[in-house]
């Protein structure tokens, strides 16, 4: 029997890989705009990807601690179905941002020890959709797509309001156990489905839809 498991690609560069993704099964994609990954795209790139974007696949921006300026110009350029807030953002820039852009807004709270758990319930009162992702290792140069994990035990059982997402270090090898340590019915991924930064792989994308789904 296999898994009913939604799952984003994050960090997408390439039209390729936008057919790359729709092939495998993919019901969200990410477009990433923090300057500092080997992810990030233009505008004018964004919008030609996201164009390329089949129907009933969500278009995700990720953006860290963006000001209006810049999330006025993106929600203008970009054909967007949600925005990711991958920053220190706080729940009333949330609430803000839900209202500015009339999109939903899916937050994402680092993860490293039970404390850090808290922050999810205060975000599931604002937000349409969290990402629990791992926590950046100390001295990493940006806060996600890291390819680190988290201890999966400290989040199962736990349900929350709304729609999650889970993130940090998943690969086509440990996709199908992390979903089970976790009951995760979302699960993102950025590096786990790369031959190198920036460049995804048609083939590591095929194989973890298979072994997330079952
Ligand atoms: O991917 C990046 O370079 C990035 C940069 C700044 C903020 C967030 C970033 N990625 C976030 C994602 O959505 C990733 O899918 C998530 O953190 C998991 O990444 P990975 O462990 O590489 O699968």
């Amino acid at each position: 029997m296999t898994r009913d498991i939604r799952i984003k690609m994050c960090g997408l560069t390439r039209l390729k890989d936008v057919d790359a993704a729709a092939d495998a099964g993919a019901a969200y994609i990410g477009l990433n705009f923090f300057a500092r990954s080997p992810r990030y795209l233009t505008l004018d790139a964004a919008r030609e990807i996201a164009q390329a974007v089949p129907e009933g696949i969500a278009k995700v921006s990720l953006t860290v601690d963006a000001d209006n300026a810049t999330l006025d110009a993106l929600t203008e350029t970009v054909p967007l179905d949600m925005l990711q807030l991958h920053g220190s953002e706080s729940a009333a820039r949330v609430v803000e941002i839900k209202a500015r852009y009339g999109l939903p807004v899916m937050k994402v709270v680092g993860i490293a020890e039970a404390a850090d758990l808290t922050r999810l319930d205060t975000y599931a009162q604002v937000a349409d959709q969290l990402l629990v992702d791992a926590k950046p290792p100390k001295g990493a140069d940006r806060p996600g797509g890291n390819a680190v994990s988290f201890d999966w035990a400290l989040i199962a059982g736990r349900r929350w309001s709304l729609p999650w997402m889970l993130a940090g270090g998943l690969t086509p090898q440990n996709v199908a156990e992390a979903v089970c340590a976790t009951g995760a019915r979302q699960v993102d991924v950025a590096s786990g489905i790369e031959q190198a930064p920036g460049i995804k792989d048609a083939d590591l994308m095929r194989a973890f839809v298979q072994a997330a789904q079952g």
